[in-house]
């Protein structure tokens, strides 16, 4: 077959995707060529053999943030301690350093990343690393690197072992353009903060790599995670994470968002496990590379009052932030991941009422025992 015609049917394949019922890459994946950080032709990109009774060998990007260390807690349970290694640039606390491998990785450093994957011959990359709304808005410059050039080195050093590879997304993916409530998987995509753009991008990106060099990319796009044992990082869901932790304290809390300003919300046991579901899921399953997840939806007067049921002398008031504030009124106020539950059987655990009580039964015992203390 002559090679431009030969080539125009793959590219015709390719770019037809998903809309004729394929499942797996449209593209072989080193039909076109290789990838994109020139590696030679006859490299082999799913050289890494992985059975599916071995376990993976995990590295968690930007692991010491609100999300990481609880993630690697969760895969060690299933993966044993010693496959999972959390990685970030800033030091771990003793509690952490102790519980597992830790090593530090900067995702700006492209040799730095692969050389941490070759070593410790990594299979399945979680990429944690961000600057969340807030902060990527106060230092635009950083986010756009962190964000979009760190998931450029992460994709290429996946593309290039063979990694199976998960990046999330978030609901600030979407804009004031998006169907707000609920926003579905597939709409339109105009997000106003450098967050959001450099999201899409990573989704864009990420699916993108997997029809063109067939990389294993899984892409969730989270709600506001919220957990009882770690901070939030700087982003516009903080306040539903915060005020649990003043409420126990002071019985009070100062809401940076207006009362009903309504946002989707998950407990961080659900994102954790839905993560893992979708990374265990079978390729065949997957209709798509990212899936919104849903759990809960609520706003600051409703979470308050579900907080009054526990405390009765508990006060909410209000102290807008009109950065944060721009920023949630452009976000959906719902979710729908009817994709996810039909495709892999997606199914949160936690309602507003469980999360409560297990927020706060958290940082009561928290709160006695350094009063006992
Ligand atoms: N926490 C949430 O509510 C949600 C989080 N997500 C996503 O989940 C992921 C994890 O989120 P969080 O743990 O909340 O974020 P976080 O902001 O708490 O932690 C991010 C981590 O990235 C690290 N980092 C920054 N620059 C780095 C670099 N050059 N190299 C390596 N690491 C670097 C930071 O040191 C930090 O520990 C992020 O991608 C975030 O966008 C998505 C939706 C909701
Ligand atoms: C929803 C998110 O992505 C994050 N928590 C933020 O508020 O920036």
């Amino acid at each position: 077959m002559p090679v431009v015609r030969m080539l125009r049917e793959v590219a015709g394949r390719m770019l037809r995707g998903p809309a004729c019922g394929c499942r797996t890459p449209a593209l072989p994946c080193r039909f076109l060529g290789t990838s994109p950080r020139q590696i030679p032709a006859d490299a082999n990109f799913h050289s890494t053999s992985f059975s599916e009774a071995d376990p993976p060998r995990v590295l968690i990007t930007g692991g010491l943030g609100q999300l990481g260390v609880g993630l690697a807690s969760f895969l060690r349970k299933r993966f044993g301690k010693d496959n999972v290694i959390l990685s970030d640039i800033r030091k771990p606390p003793e509690h952490v350093f102790l519980s597992g491998p830790f090593i530090y990785s900067d995702i700006l450093d492209y040799k730095n990343l692969r050389e941490t994957v070759v070593n410790n011959r990594v299979t399945w990359l979680f990429h944690y690393s961000a600057l969340l709304s807030a902060v990527g808005e106060a230092n635009v410059s950083l986010a756009r690197a962190v964000n979009i050039t760190g998931l450029h080195n992460v994709l290429d050093v996946a593309a290039e072992h063979g990694l199976r590879l998960f990046v999330p997304s978030t609901i600030g993916a979407f804009g004031p353009t998006s169907p707000r409530n609920p926003a579905p998987d597939l709409c339109i995509q105009r997000p106003r903060t450098i967050y959001g753009v450099s999201k899409v991008h990573a989704e864009l990106m990420g699916e993108y790599y997997y029809y063109r060099y067939g990389l294993d990319f899984r892409c969730l796009r989270y709600p506001g995670i919220i957990s009882a044992d770690s901070q939030p990082g700087g982003g516009t869901t903080d306040y539903a994470v915060q005020i649990f932790h003043s409420a126990v304290k002071n019985g009070r809390f100062e809401c940076n968002l207006e009362p009903g300003t309504r946002l989707p919300m998950m407990y961080i046991d659900d994102c954790l496990r839905a993560t893992l579901e979708v990374m265990e899921a079978p390729a065949e399953s997957l209709s798509m590379r990212t899936y919104n997840i849903n759990a809960m939806s609520f706003t600051p007067a409703e979470l308050a009052q579900e907080v009054l049921k526990h405390i009765p002398e508990f006060q909410i008031t209000y102290n807008v932030d009109s950065v944060r504030q721009a920023i949630a009124d452009s976000w959906p106020m719902n979710f729908d991941d009817s994709n996810a539950r039909k495709d892999w059987g997606w199914k949160h655990d936690f309602d507003l009422p469980e999360l409560v009580t297990t927020m706060l039964n958290f940082h009561g015992s928290e709160s006695r025992i350094a009063q006992a203390n």
